[in-house]
């Protein structure tokens, strides 16, 4: 048995973005409204950035929000492919400013060295979180669930129990850092946010191919909405 997949085809990105931004901040307001506080996880990579854009203006009590990271490269944030840059300098803005960001980088060699504290950090958080978005590779890989990952099977065993773990993979570039694949599904919403057609080709792909994002597609714990557009 699958996972319930939903489908969700846009005509163009921006109408994508507009669409994505109003359910997830209609998400965040449930969660406000039904618990007090809200926890969004969110990808990074190119994809979302005219969401979080369009997100960030978004109008709710943005100060009862935590933001937090799927995955994240081992890099600091004066490098540009810091996913924490990118968050802060594209969702953090506008309304979202209020929002409380909790980190997965740190300033230590290695993803190793952090483990414990990024754990403990992102132990802290609201178990299920709110909303989680991900993104998916050209190689079918989401969150940092690489092929050929050092870490590929423990991150993708339901059954385990660290939140955190590191990655290194050839496609990866630098040493990563991810959530895992139970803590990604303890979600109350899981959105998948893909655009042209090759990803598309991947997504029908990915069972036949067993490609990391087919541990998403196969699990029966969260419904998946997929959201597209050319
Ligand atoms: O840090 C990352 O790289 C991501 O979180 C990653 O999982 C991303 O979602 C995909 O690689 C898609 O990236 P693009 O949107 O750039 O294609």
């Amino acid at each position: 048995m699958n996972a319930t997949v939903r489908r969700h085809d846009f005509a163009d990105r921006l109408t994508l973005a507009d669409k994505l931004a109003h359910e997830v901040a209609e998400k965040l307001r449930e969660a406000i409204a039904a618990r007090g506080h809200a926890t969004l996880a969110v990808s990074g990579g190119g994809t979302p950035k005219v969401f979080f854009a369009v997100l960030a203006r978004s109008v709710l009590d943005w100060s009862k929000v935590t933001v937090t990271l799927v995955d994240e490269r081992w890099v600091g944030e004066d490098n540009e492919r810091s996913n924490a840059r990118m968050v802060r300098d594209l969702l953090l803005k506008q309304n979202a400013e209020q929002a409380t960001f909790v980190p997965l980088y740190e300033n230590a060699p290695t993803p190793d060295d952090a483990l414990d504290n990024v754990n403990a950090r992102i132990d802290k958080l609201p178990q299920p979180f709110d909303v989680v978005l991900l993104g998916m590779g050209p190689d079918g890989h989401t969150a940092s669930f690489f092929p050929g990952g050092d870490h590929l099977a423990q991150a993708l065993a339901l059954d385990g129990t660290r939140s955190v773990l590191s990655m290194r993979a050839e496609g990866a570039g630098e040493p990563r850092i991810t959530l895992s694949l139970p803590r990604i599904l303890a979600s109350h919403a899981l959105y998948l946010h893909i655009e042209g057609d090759d990803k598309k080709q991947v997504l029908d792909d990915a069972i036949a191919r067993d490609y990391p994002i087919a541990s998403v597609l196969k699990q029966t714990r969260t419904p998946l909405d997929v959201y597209w557009s050319p």
